[in-house]
Formats: C-alpha cells, sequence, structure tokens
C-alpha cells in the first residue's frame, strides 16, 4: 500500500515516521517544495529502519508529483502553520491556493486517491478540496477530530489520575479554538459515565483546555503541535489501509446529518478501505445540538470566506 505526504515540515515528517515504523504502509512518499528537504527528511527516517525494525520504502521529492503516481492515500500538510496568537482561520488567505493546488496535482497522477486533508483551517481546506475536485465525499477526510479527542482524553486522564486508554471520549464540530465540542456528557472511564467522577466545574476546564489544545502547544511551542497530529494522521491512515472501519471523528461532508447541510465539520465516521463509509448520527441533547449549530454557522462563513480569497 503507498501513502503519500505533502508538506515533509513538523506534521507530514512525523506521520511518515509513525506510519513507517508501525509498518502501515509499504511505501510512503514525502513531497515538499523546498529543495531536498523531503529527501532529507526520508532518508533520515529510512535510517531508523535497522534499530526499530520495520521494512517501509520511504522516499523523498521534491515536487516531483510523478513519484506520486497510483498512492492509495495522500495526506496533505503542505502550507504554513500559526505562530502564538493567531487563530487557524488567519491561515486561509495563504493556505487555500496552496491547497488546491496541490490536490489538483495530486489527482493528475492519482485519480482513485482518498486525501486526508492536514492543513489549516482544516474544515475549509477539506470543502475547498471537495469543490474543487468534484470527488465524491467519501475520498475527502479531514483530520482534526481525532486529534482533539485525543487532547480530551489525555485532559480526562490527567484530571481522573487514570491511564488515557481507560478513557473514551470525542470531539466533534469544527476544529477551531471557539467551535470544536468535546462531548463531557458522553465521556467513559472504562464504560463508566466520567460524569460520575469528575465534578461540572472541573468537567468545564477539562472541555475548556481541549477546545484551546492547540493554541496552548503553538504559545509553548512557538509553532503549532506535530507529534500528537501526526500520530492522529498515521492512525486515520491505518484506518483506510487497513480497513479497520474504526469509528473517528472526521471533518466530513454532510447532507442533513446533525442537521446541516453543505458544509464539512467533524462527526463520526467510520472509516475504512472506501474512506468515509458511514456517518453516525448520534443523539445530542438540547445544548448539544445548540453547540453544534453554532459551530457550524462558524465553518460555514469560513466557506464563504473561501470565495474571496480564491478569486
Ligand atoms: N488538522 C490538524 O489537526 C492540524 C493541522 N496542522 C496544519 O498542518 C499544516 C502543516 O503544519 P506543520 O507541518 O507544522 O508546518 P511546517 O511549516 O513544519 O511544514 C509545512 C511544509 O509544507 C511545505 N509546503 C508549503 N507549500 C507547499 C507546496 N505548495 N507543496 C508542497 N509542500 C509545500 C513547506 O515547505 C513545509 O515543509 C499547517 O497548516 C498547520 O496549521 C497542524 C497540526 C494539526
Ligand atoms: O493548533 C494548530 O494551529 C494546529 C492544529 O490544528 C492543532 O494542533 O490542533
Amino acid at each position: 500500500m503507498k501513502v503519500t505526504i505533502v508538506g515533509a515540515g513538523n506534521v507530514g515528517a512525523t506521520c511518515a515516521d509513525v506510519i513507517s515504523y508501525r509498518g502501515i504502509a509499504s511505501e510512503v512518499v514525502l513531497l515538499d517544495i523546498k529543495e531536498g528537504f523531503a529527501e532529507g527528511k526520508a532518508l533520515d527516517i529510512m535510517q531508523c529502519a535497522t534499530d526499530t525494525g520495520f521494512n517501509t520504502r520511504v522516499i523523498g521529492v521534491t515536487n516531483d508529483y510523478s513519484k506520486t503516481a497510483n498512492s492509495d492515500v495522500v495526506v496533505v500538510t503542505s502550507g504554513i502553520p500559526r505562530k502564538p496568537g493567531m487563530t487557524r482561520e488567519e491561515l486561509i488567505g495563504i493556505n487555500a491556493g496552496i491547497v488546491k493546488s496541490v490536490v489538483e496535482n495530486i489527482l493528475k497522477y492519482s485519480p482513485e486517491t482518498i486525501i486526508v486533508m492536514v492543513s489549516n483551517p482544516m474544515d475549509t481546506m477539506t470543502y475547498l478540496a471537495l469543490k474543487s475536485t468534484g470527488l465524491p465525499k467519501n475520498r475527502i477526510i479531514g483530520m482534526g477530530g481525532i486529534l482533539d479527542s485525543s487532547r480530551f482524553r489525555t485532559y480526562l486522564s490527567l484530571a481522573l489520575d487514570k491511564p488515557a486508554n481507560d478513557i473514551s471520549g470525542m470531539v466533534v464540530g469544527g476544529h477551531g479554538d471557539t467551535t470544536m465540542i468535546p462531548l463531557t456528557r458522553l465521556a467513559a472511564y472504562n464504560g463508566i459515565p466520567v460524569t460520575q467522577f469528575l465534578t461540572e466545574d472541573v468537567l468545564q476546564k477539562v472541555a475548556a483546555d481541549t477546545m484551546v489544545g492547540g493554541a496552548t502547544l503553538t504559545g509553548l511551542l512557538g509553532t503549532s503541535a506535530w507529534y500528537a497530529p501526526g500520530a492522529s494522521v498515521a492512525f486515520l491512515v491505518d484506518s483506510i489501509l487497513n480497513d479497520q472501519k474504526r469509528m473517528i471523528a472526521c471533518s466530513v461532508y454532510v447532507e442533513g446529518e446533525y442537521g446541516q447541510n453543505d458544509i464539512c465539520i467533524g462527526v463520526p465516521c467510520i472509516i475504512g478501505k472506501n474512506g468515509v463509509e458511514e456517518i453516525i448520527d448520534i443523539k445530542l441533547d438540547d445544548k448539544e445540538k445548540a453547540l453544534f449549530a453554532k459551530s457550524a454557522d462558524a465553518v460555514r462563513a469560513m466557506n464563504e470566506a473561501l470565495k474571496s480569497v480564491l478569486t
């Protein structure tokens, strides 16, 4: 199985690294516009093979899309990350043009591929990729909810002082500091609702910390995060390539689900070899429904902003 990752920067290279050492794909192509950069990252990752014991072939190329031909999955991480104090939405001006040209080039060589969108603002870039290519909606998947859910589970694990892997929880809605919705009511510690262990105040703090999880790391690091984002992309790619049919919160095109239409937004999906195989329309309570509608309005407004950026 072949995966191409466009953008060999922090997230792209980390994702290539995790895909390789977990043996998720037999071939990974890293592509970047910076001369020699992807080649260097690929060689460095390949030189881990004997110590960590993997056989994935990793190659790096500078803007040579012919080497990406017949990729089963293409991950798009090309574009700029935010700096401290910025929102993801402020990246739209530069990243929209990059994403549009990248997906056009990709489809010339891999017309049947499934695209995983990472570049921010991710919900908007997912919508842009869908609309500009006309691909079927099952083949364009935005990565955000899985990362937000990992952060949610981490903050819950810290509050409970219990292992994160014993905790389930999901974040839906937009992948933005104010648009994501950690579903605290449904989070559980080995099947037991966390509401039995944590006070409402603590749960509200966990939700607030989750929502600004990316901004907190950007403030600490000076650029946005990459270890957890790279691992989240690899998890998603694994579910596609190995047809695992995991339920993962992803940004996908909705047509009536959650009362929304014509936007890409984070909802629970079954992810398998066909990409998005099903959207799980879970029952939200009235408060969650109102938050989802507000989130959807904000996501829709960004899609409107695309028009001025691309003309
Ligand atoms: N959806 C999510 O959950 C997350 C999204 N991100 C987003 O992912 C993107 C990448 O972040 P980082 O890897 O930290 O940035 P980075 O700056 O480390 O890497 C981006 C790479 O893209 C390359 N690039 C730029 N234009 C290109 C083009 N036209 N073709 C090929 N390569 C090109 C750059 O040369 C650079 O190497 C950002 O937009 C960031 O906001 C980051 C973390 C999580
Ligand atoms: O915070 C950012 O800008 C990058 C991102 O989407 C994340 O780490 O969640």
